[in-house]
């Protein structure tokens, strides 16, 4: 056995955050295993930041605890060890893109090379642009950047891809999954369900500062294996009780959008012809029918509810 065994890249346990009356975080459990990506889910509110912010030290814990790397999240000697993208950027407003990057860069023993960093990120055509007029994507960017030159063990990424154009996220996809394959661990938050399952190898859902469900992409998504749905489009408003009663026992219908239905439960090959006859007998015909497994946003929703969070 090794005399050092490696401990995760981030535990915590019984993690508790109030604010005043607010209680952000309330008893969270979550483990990063070393070299694997770790998605936190959450509606606005939940308590992600307020968890991600705690372990990269920058906020004391009420309760619970919290190891990353195995010490205390204050450590100062984790510092250099770490990388950090906090939501929202955070620079200073006059400092040139370049600038700022090298000036993190000089904080490292080994860091990488800026102008390859910036090439990377396709920031080298605004590398002497001011940081308060860069876009906000191209600011996302550049913190990204910043939080990788130290070549980190573990980064914490806070919506890293939040205001991002579909090619520049897939960048930063292509980046995450780099650093994954060369054995950093990376703990990310998100409110995109297609970055957690392309990113994750698990995924924690989080309401109310609680853990809902946690597992990787494909456990949530296939926790209920016989579960499937199966959607069509008709006119609005059809009466669905005769529908209901010819379907098997403990099969959902209902119309989930204005002239959307959904059908749930086990769906085999009778279940469709119940379906498609009913629409006939109805004289309305059944388009763009799709079957489907559950996808992790019907999880995240089943688990967290339909209702927007203030
Ligand atoms: N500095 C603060 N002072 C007081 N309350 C705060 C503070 N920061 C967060 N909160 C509250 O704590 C709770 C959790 O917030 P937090 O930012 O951690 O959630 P989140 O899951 O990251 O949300 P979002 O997805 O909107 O970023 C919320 O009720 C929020 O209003």
């Amino acid at each position: 056995m090794s005399p050092h065994p490696q401990h995760p890249a981030v535990e915590v346990s019984g993690l508790v955050k109030r604010y005043g009356s607010v209680v952000a975080v309330n008893g969270l459990d979550l483990t990063l295993e070393r070299g694997t990506v770790l998605a936190l889910l959450g509606p606005n509110g939940a308590g992600k930041t307020t968890t991600v912010e705690v372990c990269e030290g920058f906020r004391r814990a009420d309760g619970g605890q919290v190891r990353v790397l195995g010490l205390d999240p204050r450590a100062p000697e984790l510092r250099p060890r770490i990388g950090v993208m906090p939501q929202g950027g955070g620079g200073y407003p006059g400092v040139r893109a370049d600038e700022m990057l090298r000036l993190v860069a000089t904080c490292a023993a080994d860091p990488l090379d800026p102008a390859w960093l910036l090439d990377v990120l396709g920031l080298s055509g605004v590398g002497r642009t001011p940081y308060k007029r860069l876009s906000g994507g191209q600011q996302q960017r550049l913190s990204l950047a910043c939080a990788l030159v130290g070549r980190p063990e573990l980064v914490f990424l806070d919506e890293p891809t939040a205001g991002m154009d579909p090619q520049a996220r897939r960048v930063v996809w292509d980046l995450v999954a780099a650093l994954r394959a060369d054995g950093v661990s990376v703990l990310l938050t998100t409110h995109l369900m297609d970055e957690a399952e392309a990113l994750a190898d698990r995924v924690v859902i989080v309401d109310a500062g609680r853990v809902v469900a946690a597992g990787t992409p494909a456990e949530l998504t296939s926790h209920r294996t016989e579960e499937q749905q199966l959607r069509f489009r008709a006119r609005p408003g059809l009466d669905l009780t005769l529908l209901s009663d010819a379907l098997p026992e403990g099969m959902r219908v209902r119309e989930a959008t204005r002239g959307g239905y959904l059908v749930q439960g086990r769906i085999d090959p009778q279940v469709v012809s119940t379906v498609t006859s009913w629409c006939a007998q109805q004289g309305v015909l059944a388009e763009e029918l799709t079957v489907a497994k559950r996808s992790l946003e019907d999880v995240f929703l089943d688990l967290t509810g339909r209702e927007l969070r203030s």
